[in-house]
């Protein structure tokens, strides 16, 4: 179909230097484990959030998820079946983890958007998408305008799962099992800082347990806030 073929975006020198530098931090810190990929540069790191933290994260979400949404509703709106909430970014709590997760990645956390919670309860999935938009859809000029480009994504699992819940990356050869505590971080560019469709990854149904995670994705400016 004709809509395949048009290119998700174009490269971008600016892109491809967060790539650089994000990439050349995470690197040189000891916590953080490259994972073995030809196509995408993802990384972990085990223990980058302490039971404890993991359990307030947990307990938050319970208190606030709502069945989520996504950003475009082209025919996908069966693709994500879980549970999400938005984390209040002002409170001392949320504002401490997004400093770390910033921190860690060397962004600014002004270019972090809010981070949300979700839950997937046995047979809830993510099915296969990317996170970074797509620049020929009707959503992109409000996107471009409210910080542009999502660059890296992190996200931590805060709990084990009984099994399934996986993050694959069916064209990046990497498939990660959920670990409390675990932080998971990849960049949604390719090096010459167009999108990498090689990112198209999903969140596995949950087979046994509950499964929970924070996500937090970075525009390549400061985001802006949507005015509620
Ligand atoms: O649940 C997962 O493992 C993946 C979540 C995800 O892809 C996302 O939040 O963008
Ligand atoms: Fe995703």
């Amino acid at each position: 179909m004709a809509i395949t073929s048009v290119p998700p975006g174009q490269p971008s020198a600016a892109r491809a230097a967060i790539g650089q530098s994000v990439a050349a931090r995470l690197d040189a810190d000891p916590r953080m484990t490259r994972l073995p990929s030809e196509t995408i540069q993802a990384y972990r790191s085990f223990d980058f959030l302490d039971g404890a933290t993991c359990d307030h994260l947990i307990a938050l979400i319970e208190r606030r998820r709502r069945p989520s949404t996504l950003l475009s509703d082209n025919g996908q709106g069966a693709n994500r079946t879980s549970e999400s909430c938005d984390m209040d970014r002002n409170a001392s709590d949320i504002r401490a983890i997004d400093e770390r997760i910033a921190s860690a990645l060397g962004l600014d956390p002004a270019h972090g958007e809010t981070m949300q919670g979700q839950r997937y309860a046995p047979g809830q999935h993510f099915r296969t998408h990317h996170d970074y938009f797509h620049e020929g859809e009707s959503y992109w000029p409000q996107m471009r305008a409210s910080g542009g480009q999502r660059t890296w994504t992190a996200m931590i699992y805060l709990n084990d799962v009984e099994e399934g819940g996986a993050t694959w990356f069916p064209q990046g050869g990497v498939r990660a099992s959920p670990r409390r505590g675990m932080l998971l971080t990849w960049n949604n560019m390719e090096a010459d800082g167009r999108p990498n469709t090689r990112t198209l990854h999903e969140g596995m149904p949950v087979v046994e347990g509950v499964k929970y995670i924070v996500t937090k994705w970075f525009r390549e400016h400061p985001w802006v806030m949507r005015q509620a």
